[in-house]
């Protein structure tokens, strides 16, 4: 028998076939599939859909590849680091099935010019991301589509598969998340107790104020003041950011003096006369252990004493630090796998690129001087040859992980905290979960699964399925809840309204509205890609929204209307005004694939009488945030539009 003789055992489709059976499997060959993600889950996925016998799929990623993915990423080799994740997982995978189209796009899903129109050319889209954001795009737009949607997301041994379809199941925004972990501004920026604090400092404070944008941190510091913060401590605070200008500049100077002293410069500020500044408000300091300003050129020449021993005889990896005697804090709870006795003979070894044992070694205070120096140095030359305006943390960086590692390290001997290697700090500042291949292959399996449930209507066989650390039950599978009544994001009617929003104003769309909102949709933000939501004067309708696109310009002339309203109309149904909803999922342990609070209802609490319109980007968790959080904002007059949501009274 010819080998494409489908009835053949040696065709590659035989065993798909009997699986799937011959209806759903003929199909296939016609279906589109969207791949968001072409990482850990999205090579396996790709493999998986390819085998099935999709015919024509498109896999949209917006990254290139890194060496650290090759491990299982398996679709990449060495020779491919640096090109593109869609591009070479598409080539390689293609191979794999000759009857197979795939399309690869080197792109970033939250573009505009994958808007819905765009999105509603698939039967389903496949989702293999690892971040909230571009997850709840995804959501959002298949809400609008009504294109179904598999959900998935994995942390090392842990993983999950959602199916989701408007009006049948919660969507991805239905369920609340836990809010994550975060520490006060104070603890953080004057009295770290544990390495966290330290590597959350070197990371997220100094590092923006050194070569970041220079923005002030005023409003931060507004905040922790409300929050009931020490008043005299944040005011000590402000000076201490308003210092940073003067080591920003010499950062960024093209003065060789200048620049060769700027590494210095930034080490004497933050841990010398910051440090002693703090020291200064003795209150702060009754209860606590006091920091030790740091002597940079003390330790330079292994003279620095700190806490009674000598800089050599300094090794900060956990517990070999010199602390105050019975003083049991400082430690994460986390293990150590730094091993001791680095002979303090400088950090050559220790900050050449690339992982492995190198990367393990503890460092000496003296190490970590001349690595803090290193990293500055080669941050700050970045910024002088005009290669990059601004450089944050990125754990793949290796200069921006060697200045964090060091700079986070001086302040913990500062305060008297155990230091972490390279490597831990890694692992700790880029959050890292290590990925497991084995539950990326087992979940891109059940995505395939759940997504033929859906493609054949099979509603009764969906299922949230989780994989789990319990070998009695590797995997257990929930069935779905209805949506959740009240969401802001699926329980919307989505309608199409073609237009060209330098042109059409709101009154146009909504002709009852006051004559006052002349303005053009585009001057609110709505434009294509965007969504432009209305809802009744008394919360008791459900929010329409209106997910915006240009003309087709090839079929509307210039001069036609400015805008083709969606016929029929769609009918805002009742709002629903229960408030707990029944989650299907168990509160995920995922933190990838953890979910936002539900929208607070728009009917209460509101002044009284009024229409709303929110205009927003459907993606940016700000706007789902501000959404939740403040309802709708209100504008009047020439109130300037507020990033993408506008609220109309
Ligand atoms: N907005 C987005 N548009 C397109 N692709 C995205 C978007 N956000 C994330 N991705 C892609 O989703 C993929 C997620 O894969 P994965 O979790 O394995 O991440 P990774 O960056 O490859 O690995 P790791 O984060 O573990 O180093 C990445 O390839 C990433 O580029
Ligand atoms: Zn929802």
């Amino acid at each position: 028998m010819a080998p494409f003789d489908l009835s053949s055992p040696m065709s590659r489709s035989f065993h798909a076939r009997a699986i799937l059976g011959p209806k759903l499997h003929d199909q296939l060959p016609n279906l589109k599939v969207l791949i968001v993600g072409a990482g850990g889950i999205g090579c396996e996925l790709l493999k998986n859909v390819v085998l099935a016998g999709f015919g024509q799929i498109t896999l949209l990623d917006l990254d290139t590849i890194d060496l650290s993915n090759l491990n299982r990423q398996f679709l990449f080799r060495k020779k491919d680091v640096k090109q593109s994740k869609a591009i070479v997982a598409a080539r390689t995978a293609s191979a794999f099935n000759p009857n197979v189209q795939i399309k690869p796009i080197h792109g970033d899903v939250k573009d505009p010019q994958f808007d819905l129109a765009w999105f509603k050319g698939f039967d389903v889209v496949l989702n293999a991301l690892d971040n909230l954001d571009a997850r709840r795009h995804v959501n959002k737009m298949c809400m609008a589509g009504n294109i179904p949607l598999v959900e998935s997301g994995t942390a090392g041994y842990l993983g999950q598969v959602q199916p989701l379809l408007k009006d049948r199941t919660e969507c991805f925004d239905c369920i609340p998340k836990p809010t994550p972990k975060n520490f006060p501004v104070c603890t953080i920026r004057s009295t770290p107790t544990q390495p966290i604090h330290c590597i959350v400092w070197a990371k997220s404070y100094l590092m923006p104020q050194l070569f970041g944008e220079d923005e002030d941190s005023t409003s931060e510091l507004d905040e922790a003041e409300k929050q009931g913060e020490n008043a005299q401590e944040v005011a000590n605070l402000r000076r201490e950011a308003q210092a940073f200008k003067s080591v920003r500049a010499a950062l960024r100077s093209k003065d060789k003096d200048t620049s060769s002293s700027a590494a210095k410069m930034a080490f004497q500020k933050v841990f010398y006369h910051d440090i002693l500044n703090l020291l200064s408000m003795e209150d702060m300091w009754r209860f606590r252990d006091k920091p030790v300003p740091l002597d940079f050129n003390l330790i330079q020449s292994d003279q620095f004493i700190l806490r009674g021993q000598v800089t050599s005889a300094i090794d900060i990896s956990a517990d070999s630090i010199p602390r105050p005697a019975n003083e049991v804090r400082g430690l994460d709870g986390r293990p150590n796998g730094s091993p001791v006795g680095s002979n303090g003979s400088g950090p050559s070894s220790s900050t050449k690129s690339g992982h492995g044992l190198k990367d393990q070694r503890s460092l000496t205070l003296r190490d970590n001087l001349a690595l803090f120096a290193l990293g500055t140095e080669r941050l700050a030359a970045r910024l002088t040859t005009g290669k990059e305006e601004t450089i944050l943390f990125d754990k793949d960086d290796d200069d921006t992980l060697d200045f964090v590692t060091a700079a986070a390290n001086l302040r913990s001997a500062a305060y008297g905290i155990p230091g972490k290697s390279r490597w831990e700090v890694k692992e700790m500042a880029g959050n890292i979960i290590p990925a497991i291949a084995t539950t990326n292959a087992i979940i891109s399996g059940l995505i395939v699964l759940q997504a033929l449930h859906l493609l054949r209507e099979a509603f009764d066989s969906l299922r949230n399925v989780h994989a789990q650390f319990k070998p009695s039950a590797p995997l257990s599978a929930v069935k779905l809840s209805l949506p959740n009544p009240r969401c802001g994001v699926c329980r919307d009617a989505y309608a199409f309204l073609q237009c060209d929003p330098s042109r059409v104003t709101l009154a146009e769309v909504l002709e009852d509205f006051d004559d006052n909102l002349h303005r053009t949709l585009e001057s609110l933000n709505v434009t294509k890609g965007k969504f432009l939501s209305i809802a009744d004067e008394d919360g008791e309708l459900e929010v329409i929204t209106l997910p915006s696109a240009r003309y087709r310009e090839s079929n509307h002339p210039i001069d036609g209307p400015p805008m083709i309203l969606p016929d029929p109309l769609p009918e805002p149904g009742q709002r629903v005004k229960s408030i707990t909803p029944r989650p299907s999922t168990p509160p995920s342990m995922l933190p990838r694939i953890q979910k936002r609070p539900a929208p607070d209802g728009m009917d209460e609490a509101q002044p009284a009488k009024r229409a709303r319109i929110a205009a927003s980007s459907n993606s940016s968790p700000r706007t789902s945030r501000r959404l939740e959080e403040d309802g709708l904002i209100l504008i009047d007059g020439d109130e300037s539009v507020d990033e993408d949501i506008v609220v109309i009274d």
